[in-house]
């Protein structure tokens, strides 16, 4: 790695990283398969649409696909994922590895997001997706803590922007609150779909005093966003990138913010940003591009997330290392994201600070204090030669 070396000594390499608790916010179940789970549920589903068969092949050939500048196009591959997700037990082995795969990735905290009405080819009920993934999550945060690693995972209930269900699926999102889902969201092409479309969703869901996220600024501007906030009222906004047109900066590095940028900047409006799935819809042009860097610079409540995984080659230690090397970020960089992430979870308010106090900060002061006894043992060594 190439990162700008930081004095204080806590530019963290990536084994720290890896070992550092990473909080993720915006992950989709369908966009995070392993490759050759994919290639076993279609052999047994007898599902025959796959580009490619050998598992390394299959995992490179969603990079590429995905790797296309267009939203719409980067969808297009979903549709192999969700394909070979139809069944009980496709839905329990594939949320089961999520968890698996985060925990060892080093997340302590994940909301998973996915959308139920996708999952229903077989005949499976919108409840029977919901039980199953849940089922599946709790298995993988078994596992987990069998092999020493500790992970909460939470599901968010997606509604697709395209169709016409997302009232329907906000009302199960409701009711299977402190069920295992602690939110809801909607996803798929942004453009010509605004977010107003399903207005009905939100403002049920705020009635009920629950929680949502909305996909908005993404690969549709300023409009997109002001209205997820402004009409819809999302608590946080899935990527949220755009905002960056709001904000002008100046020759001299003077910064100006505009009235909707002022006002996510005011109010720690979340913004869950996903860097590298944005270079693959061409919303950002290169890492040491990406908006994050000066979002973060201006304190917005940023968050580093990973999308999906599968299409986007990605885990939440890669896209770290890939802002260490673009910003020279360290660990109190990472801490700070962390905490972002873990203020603006949807679960109450008690769990988020625990997590914060009891995991997130201790975590990081022991890879920090490793870093101090380190170089108290080299100081103390070059004491004793004799001069
Ligand atoms: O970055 C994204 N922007 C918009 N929609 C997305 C993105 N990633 C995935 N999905 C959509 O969300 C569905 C449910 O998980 C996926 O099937 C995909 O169509
Ligand atoms: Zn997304």
């Amino acid at each position: 790695m190439t990162n700008q070396t930081d004095p204080t000594g806590n530019t963290p390499d990536p084994d720290q990283i890896h070992r550092a608790p990473k909080v993720l916010l915006h992950d989709h179940l369908d966009g995070g398969l392993r490759p050759g789970t994919i290639v076993e549920l279609a052999r047994d589903s007898g599902y025959t649409q796959l580009p490619e068969t050998d598992p390394d092949r299959l995992g490179h050939w969603f990079r590429e696909a995905a790797d296309s500048g267009s939203l719409e196009r980067y969808l297009e591959t979903f549709s192999h994922t969700v394909g070979v997700m139809q069944t009980r037990e496709a839905l329990v082995r594939v949320a089961a590895e999520c968890a698996e795969d985060l925990a060892a990735d080093g997340v302590v905290y994940a909301e998973v997001r996915y959308a139920p009405e996708q999952h229903l080819e077989a005949g499976l009920s919108l409840e029977e997706v919901v039980e199953a993934v849940n089922e599946g999550f709790r298995e993988g945060e078994r596992r987990a803590r069998t092999g020493g690693r500790r992970i909460r995972v939470g599901a968010l209930l997606t509604a697709m922007r395209h169709a016409a269900r997302a009232l329907e699926i906000a009302e199960l999102a409701n009711r299977y609150r402190d069920l295992g889902v602690v939110g809801f969201d909607i996803a798929g092409a942004e453009a010509g779909y605004p977010p107003t479309r399903h207005l009905d969703a939100f403002e049920y869901l705020k009635r009920e005093n629950n929680h949502f996220t909305i996909h908005a600024g993404e690969a549709f501007g300023l409009p997109s966003i002001w209205q997820a906030l402004q009409w819809c009222g999302a608590d946080r906004l899935g990527h949220g990138v755009r905002i960056i047109d709001d904000i002008q900066v100046h020759e001299d590095g003077s910064v100006k913010l505009g009235r909707l940028a002022s006002y996510v900047r005011d109010k720690r409006i979340p913004l869950e940003m996903c860097p590298s799935s944005n270079l693959q819809t061409g919303a950002a042009r290169s890492y040491a591009e990406h908006p994050i860097g000066l979002l973060r610079r201006l304190h917005f409540r940023a968050t580093v997330n990973t999308d999906n995984r599968l299409m986007s080659y990605t885990s939440m230690s890669r896209e770290f290392e890939h802002l260490v090397d673009a910003f020279g970020y360290t660990l109190d960089d990472m801490q700070w994201f962390s905490v972002n992430a873990m203020k603006s979870a949807f679960i109450p308010f008690d769990e988020r600070l625990a997590m914060i106090n009891d995991v997130i900060k201790p975590g990081y002061a022991e890879l920090k204090s490793e870093w101090l006894f380190r170089q108290t043992a080299s100081t103390s060594g070059s004491v004793d030669e004799p001069s």
